[in-house]
């Protein structure tokens, strides 16, 4: 047997680069081990390469503003659909290539390797044991597909493993799955032109606000056909893909999956940690410590399941490399929860969602884009934004929204119940003339109209002067 090393980090992506940061400031006894390509899921097959995707598709959507602004001749403008994917892998090559870095000259201590776990200090890689006294799994996460789909539609269904691969698109896709990936994706490729009808369940995008909900489905629906509420199921026929939604029957040329993730833990011998699992599968993971049980083991990003987004990755392989150099782990206070979608508008949840407040201690203060002043001269007035306070104290609690410039907005939400803000503190901040962030002031007002009067020397009490030109 080897040595035994202080820590082994079982996955390359964003969670494990983030513990090898910090794991390296302590030891050079480490290694890392990771399966197939190096180069993280984000910038590879993720986040990158779809906001590359969304970015061409919306600057070649604008071109249905121009007629409005005076700008004549967009009918003539046409999308190189090769052209524009070719775009979206030279930004993923870069992307990775700097991620690559990292790895590369880690030299012996960066192994490629399927790593499967014998005990809570010990695991096999490539027909090697290794042993360590303290072990970090951030093994990410990959497309949940029914293997009947697979084993019948092969390359006629894509995950977004492939999407970006494609050297052009087809004529009509049908994307199942309206979560994250689902609305993103089909909004992109039907604004590439792509002819794209969508089916989802009884989610959508992750929002919880029946009238956000209402009002995303509206605006998404308006770009193509959006079937929700019915499980869609896939039959290969001689022209294509035969999809079947509740009494929904079309047939596509292709099939986008967008059905959600699951975590890489089957066949890594999670079992041998001696933990009960749940029925996924999951052992027991502290939030605060990313330790699992009270084993030398962490487990970080995708791979636990808690909180599948990067920036949530890179705060767990932080937690778990810092507590994996320490003999009693620290428990870390996790960030306010924000998600982004990046459609246009985008949408964003922030904060508690309204699904889990109490509606009888919840104020709410809304806004709609569609006359707002500076929405209106930008042409995006469209979406809403809604916005949840603490009846008794006023303090915000959350945020739920498809809204134009929602990303930023989001961002300052977040830091707004982030500090326990107030609504009146909230207003109490300057808000330039015209920016869409007045659009967020309306609905910071509403929630106010609805609480005890502060004080009226107070600027917070600086009312709307209910004209679009001025608020
Ligand atoms: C299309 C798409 C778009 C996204 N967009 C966004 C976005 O806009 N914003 C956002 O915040 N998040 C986004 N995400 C989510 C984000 O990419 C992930 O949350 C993040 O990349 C997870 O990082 P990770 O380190 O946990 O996993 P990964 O980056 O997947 O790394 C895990 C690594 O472990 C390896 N591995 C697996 N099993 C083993 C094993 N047994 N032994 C060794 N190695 C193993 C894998 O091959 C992989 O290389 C997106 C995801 C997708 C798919
Ligand atoms: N902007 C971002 O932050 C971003 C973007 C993309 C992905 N991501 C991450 O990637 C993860 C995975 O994204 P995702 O969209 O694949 O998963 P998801 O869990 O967000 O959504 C999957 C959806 O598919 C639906 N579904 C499942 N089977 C179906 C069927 N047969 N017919 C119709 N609908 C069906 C589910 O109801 C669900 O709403 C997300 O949870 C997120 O963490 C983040």
């Amino acid at each position: 047997m080897n040595e035994i090393l202080d820590v082994i980090i079982v996955g390359g992506g964003s969670a494990g680069l983030s513990a090898l940061r910090e794991v390296r400031k302590h030891t050079d006894r480490f290694v890392i081990i990771n399966d197939g390509p190096w180069g993280t899921i984000c910038a590879r097959v993720g986040c990158m390469p779809s906001k590359a995707l969304i970015e061409a598709a919306n600057a070649f959507h604008r071109r249905n503003t121009f007629e409005e602004f005076g700008i004549r001749g967009s009918d003539q403008l046409t999308l190189d659909i090769p052209a524009a994917l070719q775009r979206v892998r030279k930004l993923r090559d870069d992307f990775v290539a700097s991620t690559v870095k990292t790895t590369e000259e880690l030299g012996k201590r960066a192994i490629s390797g399927r790593a499967r776990l014998l005990a809570p200090d010990r695991l096999e890689v490539n027909g090697k044991e290794l042993r360590a006294h303290k072990i970090i799994i951030a093994t990410g996460s990959h497309p949940i597909i029914p293997t009947s789909w697979s084993n019948s539609l092969r390359d006629r269904l894509l995950t977004t493993d492939t999407l970006f691969e494609q050297e052009t698109l087809p004529t009509h896709v049908a994307v199942i799955g309206m979560g994250f990936i689902g609305v993103e994706m089909a909004q992109a490729l039907s604004r590439f032109g792509i002819k794209v009808t969508a089916f989802g369940g009884n989610q959508f995008a992750g929002l919880t606000d029946p009238q956000v909900i209402a009002t995303a489905t509206d605006l998404l629906g308006k770009e193509f056909p959006l079937h929700l509420g019915e499980k869609a199921n896939l039959n290969l026929v001689h022209e294509g893909i035969q999809v079947r939604a509740g009494s929904v029957e079309i047939v596509v040329d292709c099939v986008l999956a967008a059905l959600g993730r699951r975590p890489n833990i089957d066949h890594l011998g999670l079992e041998t940690l001696g933990v009960s699992l749940d029925q996924h599968g999951m052992p027991p993971v502290n939030r605060n410590t990313m330790q699992i049980a009270n084993l030398p083991v962490f487990l970080a990003g995708d791979a636990n399941d808690q909180a599948p987004l990067l920036h949530e990755a890179a705060d767990e392989g932080y937690i778990a490399g810092l507590n994996a150099m320490r003999s009693d782990p620290l428990c870390f206070t996790r960030r306010t929860p924000l998600t982004i979608i990046f459609t246009d508008p985008n949408i964003a949840i922030v904060g508690s969602r309204f699904q889990t407040l109490d509606s009888a201690k919840t104020l709410i203060g809304e806004v709609h884009f569609d006359r707002q002043g500076r929405a209106r001269v930008s042409q995006r007035n469209k979406g809403i934004q809604r916005l949840y306070a603490d009846a008794e104290s006023g303090r915000l609690l959350g945020a739920e929204m498809c809204a134009p410039a929602g990303d930023h907005m989001a961002h300052l939400l977040a830091l707004a119940i982030d500090r326990s803000l107030t609504v009146q503190q909230l207003l109490r901040l300057p808000f330039y003339h015209p920016v869409l962030e007045e659009g967020m002031r309306t609905a910071l007002r509403a929630l106010a109209a609805q609480l005890p009067v502060v004080n009226e020397f107070d600027l917070s009490m600086c009312g709307t002067f209910n004209t679009e030109a001025l608020d």
